[in-house]
């Protein structure tokens, strides 16, 4: 079974403003709102993918209930934790630029913590556990770190979408899978990387490192899978990007959901990135006809 935990879920409040004025009154011409966080996204595009996953998480007040009730009406599964604050509200706003206004997200306490962490030591070598997403305040920054400890000692592949030191420290545990993209790749080795040329070496660091599998993603450009045999690169197919919101979180589905049917890197490769660009190209997340059509487009060649 795919588990995903994501610590401090949200409700994805997408807003769309033609003609945005600062401290100005604007009316918003579009808006939709989502079930989101790394891990939910991840379990929805699955769920569209017809593969089976739980998601795991805390959430808390009316925000978590609408993400209940949205994730039930999908007949996505969860077994969430629930806390007293109120799951937070991320915006998105669309202007003639797309600007992120995250929420904080409500406080865990530690016996809550407990409790999630007597739900990861119950998973065993079947399972995948999907790490994705920042994690709330309350809770110790190196909590990934334990989790992933935690499913080394039972055989579970871990996948980690996070950035900066809280990646980095979960290398010791041999993640199965990471999922930077370049900017955030960039980031934990202090350089700029605009191209697929200049991250393979630092994708090569991170399996050196203790990684098995490392995409990298950058956007139109491609993406890269790096492991210890190869590399790979995939184009990505051409489009109208409508809302990225998501995108990383679908390669990740992709991936991974595809990987735990037929354990070809290659094709689940190809079809995480069809999944990525079919969620960019979509108003919401991707749906299965849209991966299909844009994985026929995908050409992955070794490096
Ligand atoms: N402009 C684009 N054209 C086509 N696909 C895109 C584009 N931007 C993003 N994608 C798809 O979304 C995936 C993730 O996007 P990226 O921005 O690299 O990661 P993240 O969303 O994690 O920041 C890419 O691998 C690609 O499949
Ligand atoms: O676009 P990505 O990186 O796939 O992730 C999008 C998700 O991440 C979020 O922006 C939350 O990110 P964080 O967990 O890093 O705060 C959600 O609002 C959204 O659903």
């Amino acid at each position: 079974m795919i588990y995903t935990c994501t610590l401090n879920p949200s409700i994805d409040f997408i807003v769309h403003i033609n003609d945005f004025k600062m401290g100005d009154l604007n009316k918003i011409s579009k808006e939709m709102k989502y079930p989101g966080g790394k891990g939910i996204n991840v379990a929805r595009v699955l769920k569209r993918l017809g593969i089976k996953s739980k998601a795991l998480g805390f959430v808390g007040g009316f925000t978590g209930e609408f993400i209940e009730d949205y994730l039930h009406s999908e007949e996505i599964d969860f077994d969430f934790i629930k806390v007293n604050g109120d799951s937070r509200i991320n915006i998105k706003l669309k202007t003639d630029v797309e600007t992120e206004i995250n929420g904080l997200g409500p406080s865990i306490s530690s016996e809550q913590l407990s409790e999630m962490l007597e739900k990861i030591k119950s998973l065993s070598s079947e399972d995948v556990l999907v790490l994705a997403g920042s994690i709330p305040v309350s809770l110790p920054e190196d909590i990934y770190v334990k989790m992933a400890e935690i499913c080394r000692q039972n055989d579970v592949k871990v996948i980690v979408d996070a950035s900066g030191k809280t990646l980095l420290k979960t290398l010791e545990f041999k993640p199965f899978l990471l999922k930077p993209n370049h900017h955030e790749l960039g980031e934990l080795f202090d350089v700029e990387i605009t191209t697929p040329e200049e991250a393979v070496p630092y994708g090569k660091k991170l399996v050196e490192l203790g990684a098995e599998n490392v995409i990298v993603s950058l956007a139109g450009k491609g993406a890269l899978l790096i492991n210890k045999d190869m590399v790979l690169h995939a184009n990505v197919p051409s489009g109208i990007v409508e809302n990225s919101v998501g995108a990383g979180d679908s390669v990740v589905a992709g991936f991974i959901g595809t990987y735990m049917n037929d354990r070809d890197l290659k094709e689940a490769f190809k079809m995480g990135v069809a999944s990525g660009s079919a969620t960019a190209f979509s108003p919401d997340l991707c749906t299965r006809e849209q991966v299909y059509t844009l994985r026929k487009q995908i050409e992955v060649v070794e490096r």
